[in-house]
């Protein structure tokens, strides 16, 4: 059974509450914590958006997205029905001061001042200034504020820059929860125990014994319904910049003295600020981007990227990198990075290699150990041994693994990344979320690469829906001795 705590009594608002987050995975998410007991009676979730409903209106919405993505074995009608009666719906033009503010006011108030208050904006991001702004001129901005940020935060620095600023403007950073739903995952978070908890791991955590790193985020699925805004962001700005960015600093990150918000947080920094910055000469080098052309994915005829946009694109949907993180600890050690739509599997994970052993003994040399996270799916960690091969009579070896599953007591399923920091939002814990130095010191060290790629300096190549990705990325790790996971034996 999961290990459960009621949180305070809280006013959750949404900005965008009729928009496909808030359906997908914001309310399913409420709903999966109140069944498990962690939301109180008297908390309230109000939603805004221009959409002129009113509260019945708002409450069938959400029960038909309950419905949609809610399994039906975790639904109960008297479940549902005690998460409908918390919600609450204001017709509201974020954007505007002279909007129906009053009305989101007056069912604040009815309140106690000092109840914590969750500003969630899951509207686009040039907009989240303006909602500060009129949050704080319209008096809703309290010393139990906090607000939360969906990404992306900016497209470059400049972008990036202006929505920090807007939102600094009227909340310090200590209330501002920049949403990154990869630390949400409970394998991500398993980072830091496997790494810190473990003296065996700790010990051999360097370039003395680890070889390379490559961290993967690959999905079957296309673009989906988000073509416009995929288009105008790609695989890089979409999954490295943020999620991968975030991952490889676990990896990487010197231990912290404690597992204080901060501390972690300029743990995670330092290995950002190290990202050796890619430039005009090492781009072509260290960098891939490819789109997806037509091909089967899980026994399915899929569109390729072009014929589904319907135009011409200079947006990439595989990227790979190989990055170097220049501390003495990682000292020669690449980081491979990458990431694709429409790949073979759907897979998240890390994948360490270790050198070899220097020994003669058994003619030639043994494979350098792996260790596998698997962030998704099949959460868990396999580590590859050498052994003894009992087959033969010649003392040669083998492979075997070690391969333990993370999971939940009881098998069940691991919740909903947006469960966790949903929550932690209202607990005012902010150990998962971005601060805005991180989030400027990734576009410090993405945005060149972004450039060059929109200039042309680096090709851009092709991969069949359905497959690992272009030729050219095996190619650069091939030019280290390297091989992607899927290619190694
Ligand atoms: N969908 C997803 O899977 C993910 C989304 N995100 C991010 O979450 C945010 C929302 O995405 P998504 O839900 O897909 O977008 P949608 O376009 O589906 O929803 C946008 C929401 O914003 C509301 N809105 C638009 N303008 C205003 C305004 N001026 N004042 C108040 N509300 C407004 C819309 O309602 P109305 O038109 O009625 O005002 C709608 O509820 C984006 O930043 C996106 O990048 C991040 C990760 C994943
Ligand atoms: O943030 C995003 O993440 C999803 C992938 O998330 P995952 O938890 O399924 O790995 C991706 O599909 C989407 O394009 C991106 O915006």
């Amino acid at each position: 059974m999961e290990h459960v705590q009621q949180v305070e009594p809280f006013d959750y608002v949404i900005f965008g509450a009729t928009g496909d987050l808030t359906m997908r995975k914001l309310l399913p998410a409420f709903y999966n914590r109140l069944r498990m007991g962690q939301i109180p009676d008297d908390a309230r979730i109000i939603g805004t958006a221009r959409t002129d409903i009113d509260r019945e209106g708002y409450v069938a919405r959400a029960r038909e997205a309950l419905e949609r993505f809610i399994p039906d074995d975790v639904r109960s009608s008297v479940l549902v029905d005690r998460f409908l009666s918390l919600l609450h719906y204001v017709t509201l033009d974020g954007t505007k001061a002279d909007s129906e503010w009053g009305d989101l006011s007056s069912l604040l108030s009815q309140a106690p001042a000092d109840r914590i208050r969750v500003y969630y904006f899951a509207t686009a991001p040039q907009l989240y200034g303006r909602i500060c702004e009129n949050l704080h001129s319209h008096g809703l901005v309290t010393p139990h504020s906090r607000v939360v940020l969906e990404k992306p935060i900016g497209t470059d620095m400049a972008t990036a820059t202006a929505i920090n600023d807007g939102v600094g403007q009227y909340f310090p950073e200590n209330q501002i929860y920049r949403i990154d739903h990869y630390l949400g995952k409970e394998t991500v978070q398993n980072v830091l125990a496997l790494r810190f908890a473990n003296p065996i791991m700790n010990t051999i955590w360097s370039g003395e014994q680890i070889e390379s790193v490559q961290i993967t985020a690959a999905e079957t699925v296309g673009v989906e319904g988000r073509a416009s805004y995929y288009d105008t962001s790609g695989a890089m700005r979409d999954m490295i910049q943020n999620h991968l960015l975030q991952v490889l600093c676990l990896v990487a990150m010197e231990a912290p003295d404690s597992l204080e918000a901060d501390t972690v947080r300029n743990a995670k920094l330092a290995v950002l600020n190290a990202l050796r910055p890619i430039t005009d000469e090492t781009v072509a080098a260290e960098t891939v981007r490819a789109q997806y052309t037509a091909g089967v994915v899980g026994g399915q005829s899929v569109p390729g990227y072009l014929e589904e946009l319907g135009q011409p694109s200079n947006t990439e949907t595989y990227a790979a990198i190989r990055a170097w993180v220049d501390t003495p600890r990682w000292k020669g050690v690449p980081f491979y990075i990458r990431t694709a739509k429409r790949s073979a599997h759907k897979v998240s994970e890390i994948v360490i290699r270790f050198r070899s052993a220097p020994t003669t003994l058994f003619g030639s040399a043994p494979a350098g150990n792996r260790l596998v996270i698997r962030i998704q799916p099949n959460e868990g960690i396999e580590l590859q041994l050498n052994v003894k091969n009992p087959a033969l009579d010649a003392y040669t070896l083998r492979t075997a693994d070690l391969d333990t599953a993370i999971r939940m007591e009881g098998g069940l399923p691991f919740p909903d990344s947006y469960e966790r920091l949903l929550l932690d939002a209202v607990r005012g814990n902010p150990i998962l979320f971005i601060r805005r130095d991180e989030v400027e010191a990734a576009w410090r060290w993405a945005e060149p690469v972004l450039n060059a790629w929109s200039e042309n300096k680096v090709p851009m190549q092709t991969y069949s829906a359905g497959s690992y990705g272009p030729e050219k990325s095996a190619e650069m790790l091939a030019a280290k001795g390297d091989k992607w996971h899927e290619d190694m034996e």
